[in-house]
Order: structure tokens, then sequence, then C-alpha cells
């Protein structure tokens, strides 16, 4: 059992990512875009982003392993799903729901820029730098948050609490299930 407390509550969370959608309508005026979703914690805000865009979208997914102790410090991670896109001469933005090491992204970005795609952006809803092990800044940030482990809105912890619509704090060592209103941390906006 965990507790969780509340850092994000979902109408934060929409106000964002309606912030978020118009820039990106801004900025790909006239252009068509290929979103891709990096599975599986991108779902949800990928979901809520895509439908907030007015500009021609394109979706598509990519699975990757998350990388254990041994890649870690190489950065190498494993495509499990590919996309089923071509890129090359195509605008593409990669959502991600959380950049924590950024070890994901890294491989990701270089990945696909490699295809030669028109642009390649990256857009998150959340951002740990603390946790950075690589150079990496995306495009476009949703919240940066302190180093706390979060779930829900996607974001999960042993695949359980990707449904929640807020985003929690979680107590990995506690005995009881909650969920309380406290916002913990100073919340800085990317
Ligand atoms: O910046 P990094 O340190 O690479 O971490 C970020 C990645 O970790 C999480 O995915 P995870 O591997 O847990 O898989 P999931 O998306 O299926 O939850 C998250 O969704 C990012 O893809
Ligand atoms: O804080 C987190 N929560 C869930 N998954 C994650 N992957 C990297 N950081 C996190």
């Amino acid at each position: 059992m965990h507790k969780l407390e509340i850092l994000l509550a979902e109408e934060k969370i929409q106000a964002k990512v309606d912030e978020l959608a118009g820039r990106i309508n801004q900025d790909y005026a006239e252009k068509e875009l290929l979103v891709v979703g990096i599975l599986r914690g991108a779902f949800v805000f990928m979901a809520d982003l895509v439908r907030k865009l007015d500009v021609s979208v394109i979706i598509d997914f990519v699975a990757v392993s998350s990388y254990g102790d041994e890649t870690a410090s190489s950065g190498v991670v494993r495509i499990l799903k590919d996309l089923d896109e071509t890129i090359t001469g195509r605008h593409v933005l990669l959502v991600e729901d959380i950049i924590d090491t950024g070890l994901t992204l890294k491989y990701l970005y270089k990945n696909l820029k490699a295809r030669r795609p028109a642009s390649l952006k990256v857009c998150t809803l959340l951002d740990k730098p603390d946790r950075r092990k690589v150079d990496l800044v995306p495009d476009y940030n949703g919240f940066i948050i302190p180093d706390y482990f979060v779930v829900g809105y996607g974001l999960d912890c042993g695949q359980r609490f990707r449904n929640l619509p807020g985003i929690y704090v979680i107590d990995q060592g506690s005995g009881k299930e909650t969920e309380g209103e406290e916002v913990k941390g100073e919340m800085i906006h990317g």
C-alpha cells in the first residue's frame, strides 16, 4: 500500500496542456505535425494534447525498454515497438510524460534524428532536471518538479496509478493509501 500526496491537480494539468497546445498550434501553423508518443507513460498526456491541437496531426507511438543498471551508464535503450510512420522530411514532435535522467529521450532523439525528419522537437509534461545524466532541454516543458517519484496521469509505480487524473508524489514505503490535498514542494513552471 502507498501513500499519495497531490502534487498537481487535474485542473492545473489541463490548464498547462492548453497552454502547451497553444504554443504548438502557433509554431506549426500551416504545417502537418507527426506527434510521436513514448509508451506507455505518455499516452494520457498525448491524448489530451492532440485533442487541443488545431494543426493537421498524425499520431504514432514508439515503445522502449527501460534501461537497467547495466545500460544506465551507456544510455542504450532498446526499441520494443518502432514507429509505423516514415519520418523523413516530416515535422516530428516527441511527446513524453516525464524527463528524469534524460537517457530515454536522448537515445530516441538521436535515433529519430538519423532518419532525417524536417524538424524534431520534444514536448514533456514534467521535467526533473535534478536527476539529469545527459544534456537535454525540452522545447516544450509543462512543469519543472523536484526529485520526487510521481504517479498518475500516465505515470506508474509498478504499472499502477496511471489512470489517476492528477499527479501525486508517492511514498513507496508507507502502509496506508490516502489521497491528501497538500501541495508538496515549490512548483516552478516551465
Ligand atoms: O529520463 P529517463 O530517466 O529516461 O526516464 C523517463 C522515462 O521513464 C519513464 O518510462 P518507463 O521506462 O518507466 O516506462 P513507462 O513509460 O512504460 O512507464 C517515463 O515514461 C520516461 O519514458
Ligand atoms: O517520477 C517518476 N514516476 C514514474 N515513472 C518515472 N520514470 C522516471 N521518473 C518517474
